[in-house]
């Protein structure tokens, strides 16, 4: 079988037809949708586009009246389109959310940098508040430092797990219990491939579902594009010209990922549904029930202010745990991002180790062993 390359999905192809629209059947078709090849006018495409949103809201109950969430914003089109799509359901169905903009600050100079002016530039055009929490002030580390430090080859690893803890914390300093982010249809399809060709069972049994919580956590993540076309987004970002930012990381995505996505690429370039078909798929895999270790009975049962619990055990750590160093949520003594930082303070001792030997010999090399603590 021969697969026709992927086109760039950052530039929105318009498609010239000369029919009417298959929806109004009045104005002229502009568009020919991605998901389902239909050929439609610009307002149709913005009245069906957020229609699907608005009903895998409501059809997941994401939302609570009163609550606030906050939109996990990059500035990148998936983001943005989120944060200006739920404003625009939040006002026309009453939700009665509270948005808040929350944007990560990893510390990549080029890249970051530039797309949290673009943020800024939302909060204004979008008129919502905007906390900004960076990698510097929580782990005193950012990622330029960390890719010079341990090097490229992981370093979505590294951001990955300093994310995810940052858009809680982020969160917590505001007193939001929602985190919701942009990742489409195109993104959950390549997670469920992943798992799939990695044998990752644990992982494939979540990563299709549209709300996730770690258990003892207080802050849920929910996904509302979990069914919108990466494509689809891009066009109405487009086409409601939304002020976003295209510039890939800097740093190379991950590999395995990279090669996921070029097969969903190809794969639906020969069958535009398959998308959807992978998520639904995922979403009615039976997996073998597991077989439970039986836990000792609790020695110790915490629960804090913030409604989660802390279960210490005689021989161990559960979920709803917490981290002995940083005091974070952890199913182990130490979690993942201490782990992390711990290894690259490691390695930053012995990148300055190894510097100041060659510049400055033997007596400066006994001076900083002498400070060191392994
Ligand atoms: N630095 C950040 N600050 C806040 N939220 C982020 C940040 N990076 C990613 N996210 C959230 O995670 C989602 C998925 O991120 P990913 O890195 O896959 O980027 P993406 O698919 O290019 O999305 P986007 O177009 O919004 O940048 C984003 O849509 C956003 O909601």
């Amino acid at each position: 079988m021969s697969f026709t390359p992927p086109s760039d999905p950052r530039k929105p192809k318009v498609v010239k037809v000369t029919q009417l629209c298959e929806l109004c059947h009045a104005r002229k078709a502009l568009i020919k949708r991605p998901k389902n090849l239909q050929k439609i006018c610009k307002l149709c495409f913005f009245h069906v586009f957020e229609t699907e949103i608005h009903n895998t809201i409501v059809s997941n109950k994401l939302f609570e009246r009163g609550e606030k969430v906050a939109v996990g914003a990059s500035g990148g089109k998936d983001s943005t389109v989120l944060a200006y799509i739920l404003k625009l359901l939040n006002e026309r169905h009453d939700y009665g959310i509270n948005i808040v903009l929350l944007s990560i600050d990893e510390g990549i100079v080029g890249y970051r940098d530039d797309s949290l002016a673009t943020v800024k530039r939302n909060q204004i055009q979008y008129d919502l508040p905007l906390e900004i929490v960076s990698y510097r002030d929580l782990y005193n580390w950012t990622m330029d430092e960390i890719v010079a430090c341990a090097g490229i080859r992981n370093s979505c690893t590294y951001c990955g797990v300093f994310r995810r803890q940052a858009l809680d914390r982020g969160a917590a300093k505001l007193g939001i219990k929602h985190v919701i982010t942009g990742h489409n249809a195109d993104d959950m399809a390549e997670t469920v491939l992943m798992n799939i060709l990695r044998g990752d069972v644990a992982r494939l049994e979540k990563s299709t579902a549209i709300i996730t919580q770690s258990s003892g956590s207080p802050i849920k993540r929910s996904k509302p594009f979990k069914y919108a076309y990466q494509k689809e987004i891009v066009l109405y970002a487009h086409y409601k010209k939304l002020d976003y930012f295209s510039t890939e990381c800097t740093y190379a995505p991950e590999a395995f990922r990279g090669t996921a996505r070029e097969l969903m690429k190809n794969l639906e370039a020969v069958r535009p549904s398959c998308i959807l078909d992978i998520i639904h798929s995922g979403e009615n895999l039976r997996l073998k029930p597991k077989r439970l270790k039986r836990a000792p009975p609790p020695s110790h049962v915490e629960v804090r202010s913030d409604g989660s619990v802390s279960i210490q055990r005689l021989n161990g750590f559960v979920d709803g745990n917490r981290c002995d160093r940083c005091g974070y949520l952890s199913s182990n003594k130490i979690c993942k991002a201490c782990m992390l930082l711990e290894g690259l303070e490691k390695n930053r001792a012995k990148v300055s180790l190894e510097k100041d030997t060659s510049v400055e010999g033997a007596a400066r090399l006994t001076r900083t062993l002498e400070k060191l603590a392994f």
